[in-house]
């Protein structure tokens, strides 16, 4: 029996690289954040990034962060990811739910997540600690009994490659690295990783049978 494949993604992990994956939707030019909403049965039921209200659109208000014209600051008009993710669910209600967010929830957003029934607050970075509206955001969590805690991930990036659905049954290639044990015959490729064999494989169909009976394995 083939066992299932062991470097799967786990739901943490999963449910902060779809907050990840919905960040990169952002125009922000300095801050790119998104959020994802799951409820106990781990299915996903919202999920936002940060961006500016339907109808302002991204070219007609301004991204300033610091600009002289005080109504040029986006902080004014910006939609939070949380905020978005809250108001993008697809089920009546998000009470017990878990929101996994890069940022930690900034006041604002703490007043939503606890209005919302959102019972606890994944996040992965804290870097605003020491501001005045995370301290009273946190404030406010504490007090409505919201639970937060920061993920830490076991793999600092994860890649999506849009080429690997197309890998056939060949990409179920050795994964740990081998050598050549012999010297290079025409056709012969070593496979220094899976992904590489199955590229060779792809770009010379017309030796997919010759290199892959003369995949060297082993040193
Ligand atoms: N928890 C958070 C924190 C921030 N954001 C958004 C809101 C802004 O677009 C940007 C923060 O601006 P900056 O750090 O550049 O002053 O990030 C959010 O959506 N959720």
């Amino acid at each position: 029996m083939t066992s299932k494949r062991t470097d799967y993604l786990e739901w943490q992990e999963y449910f902060m690289a779809i907050a990840f994956l919905a960040a990169k939707r952002s125009k922000d030019p300095c801050t790119q954040v998104g959020a994802c909403i799951v409820n106990d049965d781990n299915v996903i039921v919202g999920i936002g990034y940060n961006g500016m209200p339907k109808g302002c659109h991204d070219d007609a208000f301004s991204w300033a962060k610091k600009s002289d014209d005080k109504l040029e600051n986006k902080h004014l008009y910006v939609c939070h990811a949380e905020l978005n993710a809250i108001l993008n669910k697809n089920c009546a209600d998000i009470k017990g739910c878990t929101i996994y967010v890069a940022l930690f929830p900034c006041n604002e957003c703490a007043k939503v997540i606890i209005q919302s029934g959102i019972k606890e607050v994944v996040y992965m970075s804290d870097k605003h600690a020491h501001k005045c509206n995370t301290i009273a955001s946190k404030k406010m969590l504490d007090a409505a009994d919201v639970k937060y805690r920061q993920f830490i991930p076991k793999k600092n990036k994860i890649v999506i490659d849009f080429s690997e659905i197309d890998w056939n049954n060949m990409s179920q290639l050795p994964e740990t690295p081998v050598k050549r044990n012999k010297s290079a015959e025409e056709g012969d490729i070593t496979i220094t990783n899976g992904c590489e064999a199955v590229q060779h494989l792809q770009k010379t169909p017309e030796k997919r049978l010759k290199v892959k009976d003369n995949i060297s394995i082993g040193l």
